[in-house]
């Protein structure tokens, strides 16, 4: 059966940044339409770009001078994207000041070492409450750029700030990274940066951005392949067909690789050139997995975990503890509630088989809590949750996609 899903967060996230900071006017087709992508087209609007919104089709007139009001208040709302990139691109404005704010949930979530590199660039910025956290201001008069340090092991999103403030400043950067996760967002937004007229270069552990500014694009947005983990999973565990239109061979986003890890447990799996296939075979079998790549997946696969006929060990997750909550924690503890042995490390989780008891499962807030457990509730009837509205933040319909798919598989 073929399964469309909604638009890539990641994608839409740097397509409004790039639009924001070019020459011209850019068009962004099928972006996805969720709290984290309308928080961050509003926080431009709030900025003073220019941003028109028609369902399938976003307009967005760029100003590589930065934003056109000379102060704001912009919410971040959950999202890591507004939160982490945001605060970037108003950094480079030739004058203003910009306040960011975000959810409680979002200010607990570390930013100290983006913004520690922004201040090692010249930039006045303080933050307000906690020292590393959002909320913080910046009071912009223009960055020179020059070379940076950044540790970007705690989230790969800091690096992906910087690269696309890059051109913005008035002599490029020099990027030296000490440590990093989640490489393949740094590969989306290096792709992203090429299709909007900049091409960044690496020398050993050091990206080099040149200056001068992007220039406005046509941008059609993929879908969302962390969304899609939900489908192929589910199609894994139901024993049916799923074909995930336009995530196929020249996808840009890692997450598609979680299929592989659905293919060493035994399903089916047909990568074409512009759409992914998977069928479970009514075999799920236990697997030992590095997920330092693909972590968003993290939880799709804990959550199915005990359906396998041996233990699932997913290794080197370590910041999915920085995430909407500590998502190792919050899935060791529903599978817990639901009778299924665990065990966790710092980095690491281990479930082992069994079949899990239909409980309420608590979300923390977190879209891909809700999501994740909703899979498995394929095989545990009865499974509720605590707070399914939290899908809103990358998947507002999700629920009722979601029973569409049961009842047209049957299952
Ligand atoms: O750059 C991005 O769009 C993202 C990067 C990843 O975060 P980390 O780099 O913090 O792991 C991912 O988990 C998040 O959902 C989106
Ligand atoms: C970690 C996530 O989001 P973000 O960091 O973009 O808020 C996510 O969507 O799983």
């Amino acid at each position: 059966m073929i399964v469309a899903v909604p638009g890539s967060k990641s994608v839409t996230a740097r397509a409004l940044f790039l639009a924001a900071a070019a020459e011209g006017e850019s068009v962004l087709r099928r972006p996805l339409l969720s709290d984290d992508t309308d928080g961050f087209a509003q926080a431009l609007a709030d900025l003073g770009y220019g941003v028109h919104r028609a369902a399938d089709e976003w307009r967005i007139t760029g100003r590589p001078q930065g934003p056109s009001e000379p102060a704001a208040e912009v919410d971040c709302r959950d999202a890591g994207t507004a939160a982490r990139f945001l605060p970037a691109l108003a950094s480079a404005a030739a004058a203003g000041t910009y306040r960011f704010d975000a959810s409680p949930q979002m200010r607990r979530r570390p930013v100290a070492p983006l913004t520690d590199a922004l201040r090692a660039l010249g930039v006045d910025l303080t933050h307000d409450g906690a020292e590393g956290h959002l909320p913080l201001t910046v009071r912009a008069a223009g960055m020179k750029g020059g070379d940076v340090v950044l540790d970007a092991s705690l989230s790969s999103q800091f690096l992906t700030a910087l690269l696309m403030t890059g051109p913005l400043t008035a002599g490029g950067l020099r990027i030296k990274v000490t440590g990093i996760v989640s490489v393949p967002y740094v590969e989306i937004t290096l792709a992203m940066m090429r299709s909007f007229g900049v091409d960044v270069t690496r020398e050993g552990d050091t990206f080099v951005v040149p200056p001068g500014g992007y220039r406005a694009a046509d941008y059609a947005i993929e879908p969302d392949a962390s969304a899609a983990s939900y489908v192929f999973a589910a199609a894994a565990l139901a024993g049916r067909t799923a074909t995930v239109p336009g995530l196929g061979k020249g996808a840009l986003q890692g997450d598609l690789q979680f299929v592989e890890v659905l293919r060493a447990m035994g399903a089916d799996v047909e990568v074409g050139a512009n759409a992914t296939t998977v069928t479970g075979t009514g075999r799920l079998s236990g697997v030992t997995v590095n997920m330092r790549d693909i972590s968003d997946t993290m939880p799709t696969l804990a959550a199915i975990a005990p359906f396998a006929d041996g233990p699932v060990r997913i290794e080197d997750v370590y910041n999915t503890r920085v995430k909407e909550c500590d998502r190792l924690d919050a899935c060791a503890t529903n599978l817990r509630a639901q009778g299924i042995a665990v065990e966790t490390g710092t980095d690491w989780i281990e479930i082992h088989p069994g079949t899990p008891a239909p409980v309420q499962i608590a979300c923390h807030g977190d879209h891909r809590m809700a999501m994740s457990f909703a899979v498995a509730g394929l095989r545990t009837p009865g499974t509720t949750f605590d707070d399914p509205s939290c899908v809103k933040k990358t998947f507002p319909g999700f629920h009722e996609f979601f029973a569409d798919l049961r009842s047209s598989w049957g299952v």
